[in-house]
């Protein structure tokens, strides 16, 4: 009880379930050219192609007229785990080597979680490899969403917190359903962990920086109309019309011929995506030496302890 106390005054959390928490404003808690990609990525590990032992299909593929529907389907709060990553890394490139796909559109198949962010199971009581690996592959998702050619649109159909926000960041247009109960933002600060310098930029370069800078630090979950006046999201909607207003936002930046809209959007994202790139293997020996600190598994801890104990 105590826990639930001082966990719910620190942590803030938003999302289902979470009721009174909610009531503070931001609390709450058809010239088809393929040009060269953008220098992205540096190929994902071999170690990580493997095949899990469970086989459950965690991100789903629907394709068609060009189109592609990513849904998370990662249950019960589609986590960012390093399994979801590495399927999802895979089903990326796929569709990046299918010429007739020009556009996704990112989704989750739960009704009311976008995804609940990197996954913290992954990111406690492991070993340095283990932090490595996820941590490689957290950065590879981020870079093939936010240096792609085709056009990425979020479809953010529930609460989409800290890595979830990150993906959500990544695309070119977010859609938000209007649904005061859900949330979005970095609210890693709330952890008592700190989003690296690469989600900050993203962050950044969506809403500048004394937004983000209020945002991160506070570590903010905003509701959806929040979220639109800061210019986290582009559009909210009525929770049923999500997915088409995407496939009806997607037809309209399918007008733009690809070569020039992919020029144009390596011009905006290239030097944020290099900075990362110039300092990816240091970004991974940050992560895991921040992330092993005994006072940090101990607020993972504490934190996994008040996501299972808080009242719903
Ligand atoms: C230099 C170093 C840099 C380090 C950078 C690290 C960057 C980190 C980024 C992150 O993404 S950290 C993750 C942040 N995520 C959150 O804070 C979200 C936490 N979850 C929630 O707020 C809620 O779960 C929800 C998403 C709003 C859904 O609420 P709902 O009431 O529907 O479900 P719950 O009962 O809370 O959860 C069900 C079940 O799932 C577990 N769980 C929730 N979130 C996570 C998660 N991110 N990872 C792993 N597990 C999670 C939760 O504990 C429940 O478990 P059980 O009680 O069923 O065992």
């Amino acid at each position: 009880m105590a826990l639930r106390a001082v966990s719910a005054l620190t942590w803030g959390l938003g999302g289902p379930g979470v009721g009174p928490l909610r009531s503070g404003t931001f609390l709450r808690c058809a010239t088809q050219h393929r040009l060269e990609k953008m220098p992205s990525s540096i190929g994902f590990p071999e170690a990580s192609r493997r095949p899990f032992s469970s086989h459950r299909i965690l991100v789903d593929v629907d394709q068609s007229h060009g189109v592609a529907t990513m849904k998370l389907k990662n249950p019960p709060v589609n986590s960012l785990s390093l399994e979801l990553l590495t399927e999802f890394v895979i089903s990326w490139e796929k569709l990046e080597n299918d010429k007739s796909c020009r556009g996704v559109i990112l989704t989750s198949n739960s009704p009311k979680i976008f995804s609940a962010g990197l996954d913290i199971t992954d990111m406690y009581g492991k070993n340095a490899a283990h932090y490595a690996e996820f941590w490689k592959a957290v950065q590879e998702v981020w870079l093939k969403l936010y240096t792609s050619n085709m056009v990425v649109i979020a479809a953010i159909n529930g609460s989409s917190p800290a890595g979830g926000c990150l993906m959500s960041l990544a695309s070119d247009y977010r859609i938000m359903a209007d649904n005061p109960k859900y949330t979005i933002g970095l609210n890693e600060t709330l952890l008592g962990i700190v989003a690296p310098f690469w989600f900050k930029d993203n962050l950044v370069n969506t809403i500048g920086n004394r937004a983000s800078e209020h945002a991160l630090q506070r570590g903010l979950l905003f509701p959806p109309a929040d979220a639109l006046k800061i210019g986290l999201v582009d559009q909210i909607v009525p929770e049923d019309k999500v997915q088409s207003t995407a496939l009806s936002v997607m037809s309209e930046w399918l007008k733009i011929p690809d070569h020039a809209r992919q020029l144009t959007k390596t011009m905006m994202r290239k030097p944020t995506a290099d900075r990362l790139l110039k300092q990816r293997e240091a970004d991974i020996q940050n992560f895991v030496s921040f992330i092993s600190k005994d006072s940090i598994q101990k607020s993972l801890h504490m934190y996994l302890k008040f996501l299972k104990e808080r009242e719903k």
